[in-house]
């Protein structure tokens, strides 16, 4: 099939490098002229695992096109799918700026019939708008039907959630364009449920705002286990076990960040509210999410009282691991906070940094050497679970910070090995630690 892709961030390039290696003629669109050119040369612009050796592999084999040029994109496609942005606007709902822009220019190029499928997230009713700007401006002998086909795949582990994901939504009440998509998932044996237009919008957000309800819902459990002396993890295993719960999405922590999360469940406040629908469960699952990210600078004061001139080590930056996206990120909340305080900052990820700086800019230094943001610090503050965080040795926090004091937003280690260190830790839903410590080793 020939396919194109409009816009190449993370949905884009993800949809646009796999369906080429499930042998498609795909073209990649973007209006970011840096983007195109990167890509062309076979380079990533963001961090995905798998990702770039699939681009390369699909660009040599010519599969994989990659343009700046709308009128190439969409003259020859069969199939287009939309995954543009759909921002957070200041009132929180949806810009649909960039979705609209490329319904007409899809309108103003194609040269033959068309299916267009739309993976941005969009409000319900859009698909039906894409519909009517395309009705009114396409060529008057030429059909174009409106697929609505959300994406469910998660930063960091985008390609195999591509390759296995769960289910595919294909909403639609043309048949035969039902047909045509459900043919180019076929391949992949994944679950297909086909359904109408407005259903399929509101299973995207659905999902979305049931994820981050799981994880608002954890974090309160939480801080009430903290409260009453139980402990997070025995809580989690115990109700994770009920098939009903099931385990996944309990992970306390400094809350959820991401480019999606928290501008969904926005949104979708929003599209009850224009229903006359006040949305209060998620209303409340925003406000936790917002509370908790600031839990590790209100941890911080309640134990060494003001932090002013005091260093801070920030270990991650980016909202989750095994990714260099910073939207949103609970490490940027803290960040804000603690230059508040007055505190000096050294923050350690090991990729983020670059995106980390074009919000922070000089207001923090940046390492990606562990050691180095623990040297001499007064307190370390974990926002992000990298692996290399959790797997650094306990020691290294008596070694080389002025005191080991710990503050673990994401549960990194298990409380069994940290009673074995001379630290005091703090995590979240769980007992403090104080181990009596005495310094050494100076570094
Ligand atoms: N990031 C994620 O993990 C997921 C995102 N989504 C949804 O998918 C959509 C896209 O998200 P991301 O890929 O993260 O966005 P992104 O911001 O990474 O990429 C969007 C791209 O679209 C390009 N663009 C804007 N106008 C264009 C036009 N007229 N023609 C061609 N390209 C254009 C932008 O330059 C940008 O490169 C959003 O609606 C998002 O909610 C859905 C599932 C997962
Ligand atoms: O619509 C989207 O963009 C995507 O949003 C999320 O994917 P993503 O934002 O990439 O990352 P998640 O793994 O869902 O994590 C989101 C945030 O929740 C936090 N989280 C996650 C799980 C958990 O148990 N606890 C928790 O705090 C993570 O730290 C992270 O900050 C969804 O998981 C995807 O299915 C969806 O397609």
């Amino acid at each position: 099939m020939n396919i194109t892709v409009a816009g190449s961030g993370y949905v884009g390039l993800v949809t646009g490098v796999c369906l080429a290696e499930l042998g498609h003629r795909v073209i990649c669109s973007d209006i970011q002229e840096e983007k195109i050119a990167m890509l062309q040369s076979g380079r990533s612009p963001i961090y995905e695992p798998g990702l770039e050796d699939l681009l390369e592999k699909n660009l040599q084999c010519g599969n994989l096109h990659f343009t700046t040029n709308p009128q190439y994109a969409y003259e020859d496609a069969e199939i287009i799918f939309i995954a543009v942005g759909t921002p957070e606007q200041q009132d929180g709902t949806a810009n649909l700026t960039y979705v609209c822009e490329v319904a007409h220019s899809i309108a103003h190029f194609m040269k033959h019939d068309v299916i267009i499928c739309t993976k941005s997230t969009v409000p319900v009713g859009t698909n039906d708008q894409i519909a009517e700007i395309i009705q009114r401006q396409k060529p008057v002998n030429l059909h174009a039907e409106v697929v609505a086909n959300p994406e469910f795949l998660r930063e960091g582990s985008a390609v195999v959630d591509f390759f296995y994901g769960d289910r595919i939504v294909i909403g639609t009440n043309c048949s035969k364009a039902a047909t045509t998509i459900e043919q180019i998932y076929l391949p992949l044996g994944i679950p297909i449920i086909k359904t109408d237009i407005k259903s399929a919008e509101m299973i995207k957000y659905a999902a979305n705002a049931f994820l981050a309800t799981k994880i608002s819902f954890i974090n309160e459990i939480a801080t009430i286990c903290e409260k009453v002396g139980a402990n997070i993890d025995e809580v989690t295993k115990g109700i994770g076990k009920d098939e009903r719960i099931g385990p996944y999405f309990l992970q306390a922590g400094i809350g959820y960040g991401g480019s999606c999360f928290p501008k969904d469940t926005k949104a979708l406040v929003q599209l009850a509210g224009n229903m006359q629908h006040s949305f209060d469960l998620l209303q409340a699952v925003i406000e936790v999410n917002t509370r908790q990210a600031s839990l590790p600078v209100v941890k911080a004061k309640e134990l060494i009282g003001s932090l002013k001139g005091k260093k801070v080590a920030l270990l991650g930056l980016s909202f989750k691991p095994n990714t260099d996206d910073v939207r949103e990120a609970a490490s940027l909340v803290i960040v804000k906070e603690l230059l508040k305080e007055g505190a000096i900052i050294t923050a350690y990820d090991p990729i983020a940094i670059p995106n980390a700086q074009h919000v922070l800019g000089n207001t923090i230094e940046y390492t990606q050497d562990i050691r180095l943001a623990l040297l001499h610090a007064d307190v370390a503050i974990i926002a992000t679970e990298w692996e290399e965080i959790k797997q650094l040795s306990l020691d290294s926090y008596e070694l080389y910070m002025k005191n080991p004091i710990v503050i673990d937003g994401r549960n990194c280690y298990s409380l069994k090995e940290i009673r074995k260190h001379p630290m005091t830790y703090i995590s979240i839903g769980r007992p403090i630690v104080i181990n009596e410590y005495k310094k050494s080793t100076t570094y």
